[in-house]
């Protein structure tokens, strides 16, 4: 590990090298790229319903259409009606075009004294005033007509485009609106307002608001970025980092995703921000470790050296979390790959490459860049004749706002009661609130709501219908079902039940078009305006219609039959709960003998939303579980793991929470929140728990040991969680509401995980000691040493890991005394190793009694009962041993009364192998000298 993290210091040609020439080739993709802005990335992939969509549409016609809007306050003028019929003409030549539908097409059918006249409502632009007179009155007296092509002032009309997307063209919808504006453009000046609206119209706008957003969102991240680590840092020189790693990092990604055909999409589109603000954090630990290093060198050493030493010490002090965090963080962004919506997916993609880019490239460039330029001075430290650099961090070397915070998180830690009780209660209220969170997959509710297409999309459904169009099809087996009165009442049914449930628009079928005659050929009288008792009626009716007119709702053998509906609801749960209720109604009435299918892309589109929340349920998981094996084993403990889970729960329970609370909807922004907070929130946590596990080596004192690690960590846990929440809140000014939401709430977390990781972790911490000093120790000085020694004879492996947890490791070197004969001490030794001599001083002289080596104990007499010393202990090498303390054994050993006897006889065991001895050696003595 050590040698991939100095290999940046060590062949610094070799690394530039290897750097540029990856970023020269990823670069090269990037002409590649393309843009992905269509309804299509929204589909999920799984879904059943697409092939009934593909034969339904095969065989009604699309139901991709753009509608255009024409509006003036006086429509009917020869002039007027004249640039109408030029855009339909226009239109209707398009390429791509599959049908247009409007007033120059649409069928007036009206009694006219006993004759029923059957013609379209304009037939070319009308000679004179009455016929213009006429067609308008044609036009408002048709329920056909009536909010489908002319609104009920007669001011506003509406020309449908059916289109058929060109599958080999990946930019269809750009040029499909294109040909679209080209086409109705030269008419424009005729009327008060022209506009289209539908699927070309919402990705064109998606693709402006997109380039937008980059435009205004990569220079605020770099600007907040900027002032960031310029107010921690105290730098100048830091910024710039951040800035070259970020954009060799974001060439690589985009480059990366240019050669495997993965477009850019709204999503990926914030990409470049996430990447400077999340990539800088990893900067700033970066930086802070090296100023740190810097203080620890030789003041007199030269500029090389003094760099060289400093980025040493970075690597070694930060190198392992380091790695740790640009793991996790890119494992949150790549768990969204489990998504099956392809704009989640190729986000994930996106996300995850530059993440993992930007760890790589920071890791072998920044100990580069600072071992060759890196500053001499730390403007963040004070010199080091001010203050002795051996000694840790402390609450009094930290001024300004962090010492509040700090300040704060002391007094938490003071009352861990109180911190837990507040967080559960207030957990389970905004666990609570994320159980009622909505979901949302419209891609008009990605705007925000002054956006000129929103305002376009509700001025259509105000005056006209909705824009969003899907079928209810109904197909039965028998030939010309739907020439019989009792189907066609069915469809009658259906109808009325949408028009009387209100949350759609509009609703069109056949049996609306046989209803109309019928009322026709009893004199207008609104009261028949029902579908026909027998099917040689329906048969007489339909001479009235041309195949062209009726195309879009039966099939020519009349077995099935398409409802076209029309609505506005852009809030996918609504919708949800609408089609549901829909398709349980169309089903009861159409009876078991017809097939009922509700199909269209909006539809489509809308059933992702459930995908979200799976995708959203799946990644968490994964990701969690991911953290807690990770940690698990980092810590060789499963209470590292959940530990280090805890602080990133709960600003995911918050988000939601808030989501309920507010009303913001999971949609493709939003759903990306929780992997993405717990893969940054993680990094705090991280460095906490691996600077916690350095100091609870140090000491036995776990308040103590805590403190320390708080005060070590506040600076750079507080600064980063600053700068990402300002790097997020910059998402606030996009110009989509997915992403301003996203932004919003992922501050929100990263805020809550800052407060978690530096109230609620730490006092979690100070009831677990995280790390096993006996992994340590068996690391370090081998189990066997442990297993066989007498202190620890018959003990289990949990047992001997609990006993060994209430001690402390010290140091002691060559000459120094342990033990001072005749002095109080309640401390017993466990020698790890080097060796140590007992010996008797009386009278003037010095006997020495034994040598004790490794796996000896020492102090036992002393630790059993308070009396003095019998005997000095000199160490006779350097070496480590355990220091158990009398009051903290039998304090905890309360609680494990098993293992407080085991150890109480294993002392006893060694007291009496010492009593043996002593006593041979004595009656050795004695025979010697012959008494
Ligand atoms: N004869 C001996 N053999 C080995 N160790 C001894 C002997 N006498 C004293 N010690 C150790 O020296 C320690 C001095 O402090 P204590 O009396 O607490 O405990 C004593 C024993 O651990």
């Amino acid at each position: 590990m050590q040698n991939f993290l100095t290999f940046g210091v060590r062949h610094r040609t070799l690394t530039a090298l290897i750097i540029a020439l990856v970023t020269i080739v990823c670069g090269m993709g990037l002409g590649k790229l393309r843009v992905d802005t269509s309804f299509d990335s929204l589909i999920s992939d799984s879904d059943p319903t697409k092939i009934i969509y593909e034969k339904i549409k095969d065989e009604f016609g699309s139901d991709n259409t753009t509608i255009i809007y024409v509006r003036s306050a006086n429509l009917w003028t020869e002039e007027r009606i004249g640039a109408l019929e030029n855009m339909h003409f226009a239109l209707e030549d398009l390429p791509f075009v599959e049908r247009v539908d409007s007033l120059f097409n649409v069928r007036s059918i009206r009694d006219r004294n006993g004759m029923i006249d059957s013609s379209t409502v304009l037939d070319g632009v009308p000679f004179d005033d009455e016929e213009m007179q006429q067609a308008r009155d044609n036009a408002l007296y048709s329920p056909l007509i009536v909010g489908n092509f002319i609104s009920k002032n007669g001011n506003v009309t509406a020309i449908n485009v059916s289109i058929t997307k060109d599958p080999n063209d990946p930019d269809f919808d750009r040029h499909a609106y294109r040909a679209i504006e080209d086409a109705i453009s030269p008419y424009r000046a005729a009327f008060d307002e022209v506009f289209q609206v539908g699927p070309p119209r919402v990705n064109q706008d998606t693709e402006t608001n997109l380039f937008d957003d980059l435009a205004l969102l990569v220079p605020l991240s770099l600007g907040v970025l900027t002032a960031t680590i310029l107010v921690f840092l105290r730098s100048a020189f830091a910024p710039i980092i951040p800035m070259i790693t970020s954009t060799i990092s974001l060439v690589w990604a985009f480059g990366l995703m240019g050669y495997f055909g993965i477009p850019v999409n709204i999503l990926s589109a914030m990409v470049p921000s996430l990447v400077i603000v999340i990539g800088s954090t990893e900067d700033t630990h970066m930086l802070a470790g090296y100023l740190g290093g810097l203080q620890h060198s030789d003041k007199d050493a030269p500029a090389r050296e003094k760099r060289r030493l400093a980025t040493l010490f970075l690597i070694r002090h930060l190198g392992l979390p380091l790695i740790l965090t640009s793991v996790t963080t890119t494992l949150g962004f790549a768990a969204n790959g489990m998504a099956d919506i392809s704009l989640v997916r190729d986000f994930a993609f996106a996300a995850s490459v530059a993440i993992a880019g930007n760890g790589i490239i920071t890791l072998m460039l920044v100990p580069l860049m600072l071992s060759l330029f890196g500053p001499l001075r730390s403007r963040l430290h004070k010199t080091a004749t001010d203050k002795d650099t051996t000694s840790k961090p402390d609450d009094h070397d930290i001024h300004g706002p962090v010492a509040l915070v700090l300040k704060f998180c002391r007094a938490a830690a003071g009352k861990p009661r109180m911190v837990i009780g507040i967080t559960v209660p207030v957990l389970l209220i905004f666990g609570l609130f994320a159980f009622q969170t909505k979901v949302s997959n419209d891609p008009i509710a990605a705007f925000k709501s002054h956006h000129p297409l929103v305002q376009d999309v509700n001025k259509l459904a105000d005056t006209l219908s909705g824009m969003e169009i899907f079928y209810i099809n109904l197909e039965s087996p028998q030939p010309n079902a739907f020439k019989k009165s009792e189907n066609l009442q069915k469809l009658a049914d259906i109808k009325h039940y949408i028009i009387n449930d209100g949350r759609f628009d509009n609703a069109l079928s056949f049996a609306d078009h046989l209803s109309l005659v019928n009322r026709e050929f009893h004199g207008g009288d609104p009261a028949m305006m029902v579908v026909p008792d027998s099917e040689q009626l329906v048969d007489q009716y339909l001479l009235f219609f041309q195949r062209s007119d009726l195309e879009s709702y039966v099939s020519h053998d009349f077995q099935r039959a398409n409802i076209v509906v029309r609505h506005n609801i852009h809030n996918s749960h609504d919708l949800k709960q609408a089609v549901a209720d829909l398709a349980a109604k169309a089903s009861a009435i159409a009876g078991p003998n017809i097939r009922v299918n509700l199909v269209g892309q909006n539809l489509m589109i809308n059933n992702a939303a459930e995908d979200l929340i799976k995708a959203q349920v799946q990644s968490v998981a994964l990701l969690l579980a991911v953290i807690f094996v990770m940690m698990s084993l980092v810590y060789t403990s499963t209470i590292g793991g959940i530990l280090s889970l805890v602080p990133n729960i709960i600003p995911i329970v918050i988000v939601f929470g808030i989501m309920g609370m507010f009303d913001i909807p999971l949609n493709p922004g939003t759903a990306t929140v929780a992997v993405i907070a717990i893969g940054i929130a993680i990094d705090d946590t991280i460095h906490l728990l691996s600077s916690y596990a350095q100091e609870s080596r140090q000491t036995v004192d776990r308040l103590e040991a805590v403190r320390r690690t708080v005060s070590g960590q506040a600076i750079p846990a507080i600064s980063t969680s600053v700068a990402l929440t300002a790097g997020f809140i910059v998402l606030l000014w996009s110009n989509f509401t997915i992403l301003a939401q996203f932004g919003g709430l992922s501050a929100i977390a990263m805020i809550t995980a800052l407060i978690a990781d530096l109230v609620i972790t730490p006092v979690l911490l100070s009831y677990v000691r995280l790390v096993g000093l006996y992994e340590i120790l068996s690391l370090k000085v081998g189990q066997d040493l442990i297993n066989n020694s007498l202190l620890f004879k018959d003990m289990s492996r949990y047992q001997i890991r609990k006993a060994i947890l209430l001690s402390e490791v010290v140091e002691f070197k060559k000459g120094d005394r342990l033990v001072d004969q005749g002095s109080i001490g309640r401390d017993m030794y466990f020698i790890l190793s080097g060796s140590a001599s007992v010996s008797l001083e009386r009278d003037g002289h010095t006997t020495t009694l034994a040598t004790l080596k490794e796996g000896s104990v020492l102090g036992e007499l002393g630790f059993v009962h308070e009396q003095e010393r019998t005997a000095n202990v000199d160490a006779l090498s350097n070496g480590e041993m355990l220091l158990f303390n009398a009051d903290t054994v039998r304090r905890n050993m309360r609680l494990y009364p098993h293992i407080a006897a085991k150890l109480n006889l294993n002392i006893a065991r060694i007291l009496g192998a010492r009593l043996a001895e002593t006593s041979s050696r004595l009656s050795d003595y004695h025979r010697e000298k012959g008494t």
